[in-house]
């Protein structure tokens, strides 16, 4: 029987991206490869991190009771669970769901791509201000399809020029959805807007984290 680490599992209205707003359950991973400076889930990915190890069959019994059709798999860094694709695998073939899986772009996405009826991606690309751009893998851009998304946490202008030049280097906007995101707190918003209309951002979304609006901006489970 195959397990993963499970830091949580939760209901909540989906934050953030294309299903935003609506209804979706949360399965959070342990453990991350990268250390980005603004991460919120540090705490999840300690390697002493509380978790449970936890079967593909009891989380996808949870989610038939739970009823809520929108799965994210999140972290941490969800792809870097051994046999994480054979959850994948096992979720594709429930009828009732459709599943996202947020990875942060160091992880090889072609693999996961060949599942049958399988998840979408919504793939970081980690810009400077992270600290980990480095540990991009650019081929996963040729990967991503229609359903897919290209999200840039931007922290700042160096941010913002870099998320530009990569979205135009790939095409990003005729590929995949593509979303600027504010590091939570430390940019202004305002700026985000006035830099997509000085540079005629096109067929990019900003985005605000809407779960960090409603509830305390580092509660857990919301
Ligand atoms: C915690 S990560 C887990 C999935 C994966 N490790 C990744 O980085 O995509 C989920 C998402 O939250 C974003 N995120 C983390 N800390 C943030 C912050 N302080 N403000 C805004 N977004 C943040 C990440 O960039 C990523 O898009
Ligand atoms: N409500 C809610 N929506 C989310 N969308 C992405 C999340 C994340 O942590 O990645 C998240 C989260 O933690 N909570
Ligand atoms: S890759 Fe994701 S989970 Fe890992 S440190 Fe960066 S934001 Fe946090
Ligand atoms: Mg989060």
């Amino acid at each position: 029987m195959t397990n993963y680490k499970v830091v949580e599992i939760f209901s909540s209205i989906n934050g953030e991206g294309t299903r935003a707003g609506q209804l979706a359950v949360f399965v959070r991973m342990q453990g991350c490869n990268l250390n980005c400076t603004y991460c919120d889930t540090k705490w999840a990915n300690e390697a002493d991190a509380k978790f449970h190890w936890t079967s593909t069959e009891e989380i996808l019994e949870l989610l038939r009771s739970m009823e809520i059709k929108n799965v994210t798999i999140t972290g941490g860094e969800p792809l870097l669970q051994e046999e994480i694709g054979e959850l994948l695998e096992a979720m594709a073939k429930e009828e009732n769901l459709r599943v996202e899986i947020e990875t942060n772009g160091s992880v090889p996405l072609q693999p996961f791509a060949e599942i049958p009826n399988g998840p979408s991606f919504t793939m970081d690309y980690k810009l400077p201000g992270s600290g980990m751009e480095k540990y991009m893998l650019p081929e996963n851009f040729a990967v991503l399809r229609a359903q897919d998304t290209v999200k840039f946490v931007v922290k700042d202008y160096e941010d913002l020029c870099r998320a530009r030049d990569v979205i135009r280097e790939y095409d990003l906007t005729e590929k995949c959805h593509v979303y600027l995101s504010p590091v939570y707190g430390q940019i202004e918003l305002e700026n985000i807007v006035n830099f997509m209309k000085d540079n005629r951002l096109n067929d990019v979304n900003m985005q605000l984290q809407m779960h960090k609006i409603i509830w305390d901006s580092e509660m857990r489970g919301v």
